[in-house]
């Protein structure tokens, strides 16, 4: 006969025990809520106006099931809600979005917050240690060696570049003519052949396929850094190692790092080469002189972005009008082997390569949306289009001449529709800063805590009616000095400002110039698809989801009237 077992007893024991251990978590997660709601940053962040949390989560639970064009929305919403200063939680962490130029001027300003938001760790596996997420001396030695390397006589010597990669794309555009195509696929490539030539120095003859393969990974690489953000659970290292983004975002890896170590390898083996024979390229400080009379030259207002930008308080006020011969152009990754070989700096080849992941990724998404996104914009105001091929038309009539540096200074209305595109719709959103110390800001003289992520929203600050008449419109005309002259320089930032500001900021500008006015000379833009029907996707870098639709049709060279 089997042996009793009083059953009620078992299951009375098991009942007792999950009840105490809910109750002891219970207790526990009240407590630490509890001690939570008391602490200094949680005392500080409530004063801060925002939206109600629930215990624990804060505001984490918003992104749940959403995708992310509808967090674009609720971001958009909550700032017409709550003003300038918005506060949310995330989990326990403190989050404050700032719109108030004044108030981002304290910020971006600062020799003290220049370090990145923790939220940046995610492409640490991408860029390492590179500019965009360094911090303290590391930073500041290698921002005091790059920021040099795009002084405006190096970039002069690359216009040849810009414009042979630019009638590359006008013949690769040739196929399109009468179909709708997605234009950034064909401004996404082109960058990144810019760029290999430009910054790496890799010769047109030298480059493959990877090229394309590299822009692909990139843009994959953004979407999972993406998801990162706002699906929370992803944030934590040890569960995204499980997920499926872990092994794609490898092979990824394994495509981008592929390519930078491809190009590093091959420049150090050719720089020894040369140096063998006795071919010592010119240093920095050769480049970025004056050749008449050695000295570099005063800041000078030259185009209407060095008016726009004078109040950046960056390192890049610097203006030359001496040309730089070819046998001069000395590429980004030519001068940091070169500083690295001549002990000029102290630059290990790991470093080297966080920097040109760095650069290969800030210089190329970055203009590939911005260039996108005035293309289509021109293809929905036809007007304004008509305008900037009249401009393009004074300067080289019906020729097929490539545009000079002298030409770039002249195509001034096409600058303020790049300005103007970049206002609408900033191919960097929004910048992250982590607090290092408390700060009071302007607005309500609010205090927000050391230790709090400040994000600066860019893309709300450009759409403030406060700094702009019908600031949802598209009107160049935003940037006529009449327009500008009392607009606080904070309310304009789409490359950032302050000491951390965008290195490439003049190469954007002269790079988008040449391609656009090459584009624009050969063809004429349509877009069906109008502005309020834009699907936009704040994936680190601001783009389309439904796409760059564009059709094209060949250039009849001649004026037009404009009404
Ligand atoms: C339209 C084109 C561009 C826009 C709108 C843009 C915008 C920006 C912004 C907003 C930042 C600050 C990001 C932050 O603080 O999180 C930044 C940083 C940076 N950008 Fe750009 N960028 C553009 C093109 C380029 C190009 C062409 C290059 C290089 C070839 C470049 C290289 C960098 C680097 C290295 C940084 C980090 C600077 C530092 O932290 O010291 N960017 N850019």
């Amino acid at each position: 006969m089997a042996p009793f077992v009083d059953d009620t007893v078992y299951v009375d024991w098991t009942t007792r025990f999950v009840f105490y251990a809910l109750v002891a978590v219970v207790s526990g997660l009240w407590m630490i809520h509890r001690w939570q709601q008391q602490s200094r940053l949680f005392r500080l962040g409530n004063v801060l106006p925002g939206p109600e949390g629930v215990p624990f989560f804060g505001n984490a639970l918003l992104a749940l099931g959403k995708k992310p064009d509808q967090l674009v929305n609720i971001g958009l919403e909550y700032a017409e809600r709550h003003g300038t200063v918005i506060r949310g939680w995330l989990g326990s962490k403190l989050i404050v979005f700032l719109l108030d130029p004044e108030d981002i001027e304290i910020i971006l300003n600062s020799q003290v917050h220049i370090d990145k938001a923790p939220e940046y760790r995610f492409f640490k596996p991408w860029l390492g240690e590179g500019l965009l997420i360094s911090t303290g001396n590391k930073w500041r030695s290698h921002r005091k060696m790059i920021a040099p390397t795009f002084h405006i006589n190096i970039l002069k010597s690359f216009v040849g570049v810009f414009n042979q990669n630019s009638k590359n794309v006008v013949e690769k555009l040739r196929k399109e003519v009468g179909t709708t195509f997605d234009v950034h696929d064909y401004m996404s490539t082109a960058t990144v052949d810019i760029l290999l030539e430009t910054a790496m120095g890799i010769t047109r003859k030298t480059q493959d396929e990877s090229g394309f393969d590299y822009a692909m990974a990139v843009m994959k690489m953004c979407d999972i850094i993406h998801q990162r953000h706002y699906k929370f659970w992803l944030r934590f290292d040890s569960i995204f190692k499980f997920s499926s983004f872990f092994e794609k975002q490898k092979q990824l890896l394994g495509i981008i790092h592929g390519l930078t170590n491809k190009v590093i390898k091959n420049k150090k083996q050719t720089y020894l080469e040369n140096k063998d024979k006795g071919i010592v390229p010119p240093t920095l400080a050769e480049l970025t002189q004056n050749e008449e009379d050695g000295s570099v030259l005063a800041n000078d207002a030259k185009t209407l972005s060095d008016a726009v930008f004078k109040g950046y308080r960056d390192d890049l006020d610097f203006n030359d009008d001496n040309d730089v011969g070819e046998k001069k152009r000395l590429a980004f990754l030519d001068l940091m082997i070169e500083s690295a070989q001549n002990g000029t700096h102290q630059l290990t080849d790991h470093e080297i390569k966080e920097e040109v992941d760095t650069i290969m990724f800030e210089g190329h998404d970055t203009t590939a949306a911005g260039s996108s996104f005035v293309l289509c914009l021109l293809g929905i105001y036809k007007d304004v289009q008509a305008k900037v091929y009249n401009e393009l038309y004074d300067i080289f009539g019906d020729s097929d001449r490539p545009a000079t540096f002298a030409d770039t200074l002249e195509m001034k209305y096409l600058e303020r529709v790049i300005l103007e595109t970049l206002r609408l719709y900033p191919p960097v959103p929004a910048i992250a800063r982590k607090l290092n110390t408390d700060v009071n800001i302007v607005t309500n003289n609010y205090l927000i805590p050391a230790s709090t992520t400040v994000v600066i929203g860019t893309y709300k600050v450009h759409r403030s009616p406060k700094h702009y008449k019908d600031p949802d419109t598209f009107n160049p005309d935003n940037f006529l000095p009449e327009n500008m002259s009392n607009r606080h320089y904070y309310s304009y930032i789409p490359f950032s400002a302050g000491p951390r500001s965008c290195v490439g900021r003049k190469y954007a500008l002269l790079k988008l110039k040449i391609l656009l006015s090459t584009i624009l000379r050969n063809y004429e833009c349509t877009s069906t698809v109008p502005e309020k029907d834009f699907k936009l996707l704040g994936d680190i870098i601001l783009k389309r989801s439904d796409g760059f639709r564009l059709q094209i049709a060949p250039r009849i060279r001649k004026p037009t009237n404009v009404a």
